[in-house]
């Protein structure tokens, strides 16, 4: 375990503000003159009051796959508890771990199904250190009033260049090639390498990084056809055709840059690959699900694909270590690496420094903006919601975040109960089953936030409350 806890000025700090750990329990707001000796810490404008959760206990952040230390400089700034790990956790300790946590980060490797989330006893917020979001059991966590993030383009960059190398590594043998010297051997061919300049690459999936590869691979002399379920304006000369089968029949290369849906599960199968031009190659650094592996290996050795480069695979490794990438963890893996021209890489499309920092920063900063404001917007699950931030001056003002099943009548009950208050400003939206009301309210006692956390948790269409204030 690599453990990092925030220092005693941080537990010192959440303990001046006396976020007592009992659901039940009242706490009270910071003296001023605590916050006067913060406030350049904890606020980006000295007028901007910080709000802080009511009757959460301390806020106990759980991040797990390596996530860039700039989340947990932003986490352990605003006087979190952190603990971090640089792998992914085996499922019983996971669900050791989640039991207490008011907010988690992961990436890809953690799935937090719903066998796991329904030990998450405190859990607030999941951040998705990644653009993909398949490894969380979304409809559970939506149910339970759990708000998912995820950052949706800060690695795009990164993919759309590895899929750039891998087209030229693929035409060119470079994998064989590089390997075949690592053991000593020389062998100078020109048979069936190619330049790239001319042929077709079809990108399936247009997205941020179908659409970015677009334009990379154009300025390299490619021409681009793509194929997306939505009309998407194409970038540069890159065509949208209207069949799958079209740009399998037309393309010299293809990719994958869908996300996992069981529309996208074996997209790439027996047929697939047959109507594809003869010798062409295959590229998939979207989710191991869209590529039917063992359909791809009988391809590969019939020599109708002349080359593949995979980066995602049906069942990945929790953690890096030799002999982890086997039979064991996927059948085919023996007979597949010994094919030629096949590159395989361990799920690092978006693994560079660039991307894994500001993707901290962007999952980071929105976990924190719900924790500490109830902010929801970028949240994958939540309607989005925000109100402007409270002055320091509005000393008894509360923010109530209520989240609900989405029925008649819920705004009359909640409203009700916060009439004997002025009810400053109030936001509500909702996305489905679910509903999400933001209120603040003024001319709030201390002695008046445990009543008002009764009534609302008494409310038949609760889902969740928070209180900040
Ligand atoms: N290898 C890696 O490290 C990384 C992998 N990814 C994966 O790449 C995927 C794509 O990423 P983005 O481009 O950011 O996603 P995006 O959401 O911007 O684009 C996905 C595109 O696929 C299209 N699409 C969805 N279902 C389709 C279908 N059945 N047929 C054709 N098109 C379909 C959508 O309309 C959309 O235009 C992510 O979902 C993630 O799983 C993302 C980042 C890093
Ligand atoms: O970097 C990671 O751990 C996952 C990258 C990825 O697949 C994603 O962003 O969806």
């Amino acid at each position: 375990m690599s453990g990092v806890n925030i220092n005693n000025l941080q537990n010192t700090f959440q303990r001046a503000m006396n976020l007592s750990g009992s659901p039940g329990a009242v706490s009270t707001s910071p003296t001023q003159s605590f916050m006067d000796a913060l406030p350049r810490r904890m606020s980006t404008s000295k007028h901007i009051k910080t709000l802080k959760p009511f009757s959460t206990g301390d806020m106990k952040i759980l991040l797990l796959e390596n996530v860039n230390e700039t989340a947990i400089s932003i986490f352990k700034e605003q006087g979190y508890q952190v603990e971090f790990y640089k792998a992914a956790l085996p499922e019983e300790e996971l669900i050791e771990k989640i039991k207490d946590v008011h907010a988690i980060g992961i990436r890809s490797k953690t799935k937090l199904s719903a066998k796991i989330l329904e030990h998450a006893n405190n859990l607030v917020v999941i951040g998705c250190f990644c653009i993909g979001t398949n490894q969380v059991d979304l409809t559970y966590a939506t149910q339970h009033g759990i708000a998912v993030f995820n950052s949706p383009f800060s690695n795009s960059r990164s993919v759309a260049e590895l899929v750039i190398a891998e087209i030229i590594s693929l035409a060119r043998q470079l994998g064989d090639r590089s390997i075949e010297l690592h053991t000593g051997t020389w062998n100078k061919v020109s048979h069936k390498c190619w330049e790239v300049r001319g042929k077709t690459l079809g990108i399936i999936g247009y997205g941020h990084i179908g659409s970015q590869l677009s334009v990379l691979a154009e300025a390299m002399g490619l021409h681009v056809l793509y194929y997306d379920t939505v009309t998407i304006m194409a970038l540069g000369t890159a065509k949208q055709v209207p069949t799958l089968d079209e740009l399998l029949n037309k393309s010299d290369f293809v990719t994958c840059h869908v996300p996992a849906t069981p529309e996208t599960k074996n997209m790439l199968s027996a047929p697939q690959f047959a109507a594809m031009k003869d010798g062409a190659y295959v590229i998939n650094a979207s989710r191991g699900t869209v590529i039917d592996i063992p359909a791809l290996v009988a391809a590969c050795k019939c020599g109708k694909i002349a080359g593949a480069a995979l980066d995602v695979y049906p069942n990945e490794p929790g953690k890096n270590g030799e002999g982890v990438f086997n039979n064991e963890l996927n059948s085919w893996t023996s007979e597949f690496v010994s094919l030629p021209n096949i590159i395989l890489t361990p799920h690092i499309g978006g693994s560079t420094e660039e991307a894994q920092s500001s993707i901290g920063v962007e999952v980071a900063t929105s976990l924190t903006k719900y924790i500490n404001e109830g902010n929801s917007v970028g949240s994958v699950n939540f309607p989005e919601v925000s109100l402007r931030s409270l002055d320091y001056d509005q000393e008894n003002t509360v923010r109530v975040l209520y989240i609900h099943h989405n029925v008649p009548g819920v705004l009359k009950t909640v409203n009700n109960i916060l009439s004997n208050h002025n009810i400053e400003k109030q936001f509500s939206d909702s996305n489905g089953d679910i509903a999400y009301l933001m209120a603040d309210i003024s001319s709030v006692d201390q002695s008046d936030i445990k009543d008002i956390y009764t009534q609302l948790n008494q409310t038949e269409s609760k889902i969740s409350i928070r209180l900040l204030y």
